[in-house]
C-alpha cells in the first residue's frame, strides 16, 4: 500500500476572527513538506492562533485549510503540544499509552511503547507517578512522548518550553530534533531567540495577524527582508 503523506498544507484566503475582528489573517501559504519551522513575532501577533489554525482548531471566517488527503486521515497524522498540557489524573505510562489504545492498539501494546517512549525521553522513573504531580519540565516531555507515540507526521508546538530551566529545554529539544532527523514535519512557536536560531530550519515572521515575512533561517536570521523583522531581531518594540 503506498501511504500518500498529508503535506504540504496549503493556506488559501484563511482568516480568523473573534469579537468581530479578524485577528489572524488573510493567510495564503503553503507550508512545505519538510523542515523544522520555527514562527516568531511580537506578543499577540498571532502565533497560537495562526498554529491553531493549521492544525484545524479555529473556525475560519473565510478561505480553507487545506492537506493533500481528506480531512480526517489528515487530523490522524497530526500532533499538537500546548504550552500548558493537557493530562489526565491517572499515572505517566498510562498517559503515553492513552493515544495508542485510542486508536486501537491492545493495552499491553500501548503500555510497551509507552514504556519504551518514557526511556527515550527520560522519564522511565516517573511511569507509575500520577501525572499531575509531575515538574513542569516532566509535564512537557510527557506531552511530547504522547505526542510522537503515534509518529505524526506533522507536530505543531505552542511555546512548549516557555518557562522551562535550562536542562529541560535541552531535553526536549534533543526529542525534537532527533524526531525532525526521522522525518517528522515540526511547527513551533517560541519567544525564545536563541532556540529559534537552535532548531529553525525555516521561519515565519508573524505581525498583525499575517505572515510578514518567511524564509530559510539562515537567510532570515542574517539578512531579513521587512524593517519590522530587522526591528524585531534588533529586539526594539515592534507594534
Ligand atoms: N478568544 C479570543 N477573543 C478575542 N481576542 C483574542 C482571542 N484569542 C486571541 N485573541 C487576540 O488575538 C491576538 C492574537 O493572539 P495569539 O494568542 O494568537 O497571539 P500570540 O502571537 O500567540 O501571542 P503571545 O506571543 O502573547 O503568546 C491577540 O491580540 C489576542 O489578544
Amino acid at each position: 500500500m503506498v501511504t500518500q503523506t498529508i503535506l504540504p498544507l496549503r493556506l488559501r484566503d484563511a482568516r480568523v476572527r473573534k469579537n468581530g475582528r479578524v485577528i489572524v489573517g488573510p493567510v495564503d501559504y503553503e507550508l512545505p513538506a519538510d523542515g523544522f519551522t520555527i514562527v516568531i513575532g511580537p506578543n499577540g501577533a498571532g502565533k497560537t492562533t495562526l498554529l491553531r489554525m493549521m492544525h484545524g482548531m479555529e473556525r475560519l471566517a473565510s478561505g480553507a485549510v487545506e492537506w493533500q488527503v481528506a480531512e480526517k486521515r489528515a487530523r490522524e497524522r497530526q500532533a499538537f503540544v500546548f504550552q500548558i498540557p493537557v493530562m489526565m489524573r491517572r499515572n505517566v505510562l498510562e498517559n503515553v499509552a492513552y493515544p495508542m489504545q485510542l486508536h486501537g492498539s491492545s493495552r499491553k501494546q500501548a503500555r510497551a511503547e509507552a514504556a519504551r517512549w518514557l526511556e527515550l525521553i527520560g522519564l522511565a522513573e516517573a511511569a507509575e507517578r500520577p501525572a499531575p504531580v509531575l515538574s513542569g519540565g516532566e509535564r512537557q516531555k510527557l506531552a511530547l512522548a504522547r505526542a510522537l507515540i503515534r509518529k505524526p507526521e506533522i507536530l505543531f508546538l505552542d511555546e512548549p518550553c516557555a518557562s522551562l530551566d535550562g536542562r529541560a529545554m535541552r531535553e526536549i529539544e534533543a526529542v525534537l530534533q532527533s524526531a525532525h532527523s526521522e522525518g517528522t514535519r515540526i511547527v513551533m512557536s517560541t519567544h525564545d531567540m536563541g532556540q529559534a536560531r537552535r532548531l529553525a530550519s525555516d521561519v515565519l515572521f508573524v505581525h498583525r495577524g499575517r505572515i510578514h515575512e518567511d524564509g530559510p533561517a539562515a537567510r532570515f536570521f542574517e539578512h531579513p527582508q521587512t524593517p519590522e523583522a530587522r526591528a524585531f531581531l534588533q529586539g526594539d518594540i515592534v507594534e
